[in-house]
């Protein structure tokens, strides 16, 4: 069973139009909204290929009741809690040529008794679980520390962690020795503070990322596929992807995959690519089956100076197709 924790959920919504000028009112095409943040695509990429998994999420306010509502009609188990404030709508805005604009709202603050009500949540149903995701930015109210703190929690009941965040939480969570972050090139090189060109620096910063606590590091690379660093190797994959339709939540399928795929080594590296390209195929952040057939190249002496096609991995960058 995999336990997933989305501390800031969403309704995103899909919205495609012709063109983006500032200022004006623009009509658009067509639009759709999804149950969505981080942990919860996670959760739902795993039961949707039929492998049991858990979200846990604050709800509040007619957002979450819409949350809530669809995640009913996937029929994917969930605990929820209660929360005062209204959960968030995060908007994609897609142009013809696939690049995506994309707006993430705060998020409702979360009070202390919230927060302390999720934990709970979470320590009270690790029985039988394999991993807990801790997938997504902290909300305002949330101590930094929470996912440290979970992670540390969760190794005394024998569970492994994984922690997909950015910034600051990213950072902080590594000191509670997490087994798995799955940061994507611009977080990383947010982690360790210097621009990540080749794959070679990207394992290099893996590697200090290690160092820091984490004991093992999933980059995810965008069009350059995946670079898996843990104690016995460094391995890259990545397949072949005729036309990029959305990258939004291609990050989280990957996680996902690497889940299913047995959450260590070169199994658990192919199915992330293979997931994460499946998603990118997709409109919009969930993405149906994956492809069992899907060819993913997985090499170990893969060239360190291979430059990036993302060259200049900063923080900040929008979704966007090559
Ligand atoms: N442009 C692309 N071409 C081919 N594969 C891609 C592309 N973008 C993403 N992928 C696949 O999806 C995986 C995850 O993508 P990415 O690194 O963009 O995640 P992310 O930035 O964490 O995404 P998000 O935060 O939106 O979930 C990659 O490892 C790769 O396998
Ligand atoms: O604001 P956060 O929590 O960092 O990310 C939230 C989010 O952008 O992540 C998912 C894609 O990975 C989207 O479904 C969702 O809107």
């Amino acid at each position: 069973m995999i336990l997933t924790l989305t501390l800031n959920p969403s309704v995103d919504r899909t919205v495609f139009v012709d063109a983006l000028p500032r200022g004006a009112v623009i009509r658009s095409r067509r639009g759709w909204s999804e149950p969505s943040g981080k942990g919860v695509n996670v959760a739902l990429a795993l039961h949707r290929h039929g492998l049991p998994a858990t979200a846990v999420l604050p709800v509040g306010g007619s957002v979450g009741a819409q949350l809530s509502e669809m995640l009913g009609r996937a029929g994917l188990p969930v605990r929820q809690v209660a929360v005062r404030g209204e959960i968030r709508s995060n908007i994609s805005l897609v142009e013809p040529d696939g690049t995506v604009t994309k707006v993430n709202e705060p998020g409702p603050e979360l009070h202390a008794d919230e927060t302390e009500a999720l934990v709970r949540v979470v320590l009270d149903n690790l029985a039988d679980v394999a991993w807990l995701a801790c997938c997504g930015s902290l909300p305002d109210g949330v101590p930094v520390g929470l996912y440290a703190r979970l992670a540390r929690a969760a190794r005394d009941r024998g569970v492994r962690v994984a922690v997909d965040t950015s910034g600051e939480p990213l950072r902080a969570s590594l000191a509670g020795r997490p087994d798995l972050v799955k940061p994507n090139a611009q977080e990383l090189a947010h982690l360790v503070g210097r621009p990540l060109r080749t794959l070679g620096e990207v394992v290099d910063a893996a590697r200090e990322v290690r160092t820091l606590g984490a004991d093992a590091v999933l980059a995810s690379l965008g069009a350059d596929g995946a670079l898996l660093v843990d104690a016995e190797a460094a391995l890259h994959a990545e397949a072949h992807v005729a036309r990029v339709v959305s990258a939004v939540g291609a990050g989280d399928a990957a996680l996902a995959g690497f889940l299913h795929g047995g959450g260590r080594g070169a199994p658990a590296l192919r199915t992330a690519v293979a997931w994460g390209t499946a998603a990118v195929q997709h409109e919009g952040t969930l993405f149906p089956a994956a492809d069992p057939d899907q060819s993913v190249l997985l090499r170990a002496d893969f060239d360190p100076a291979r430059p990036l096609r993302d060259a200049d991995a900063v923080p900040g960058r929008a979704n966007r197709s090559p």
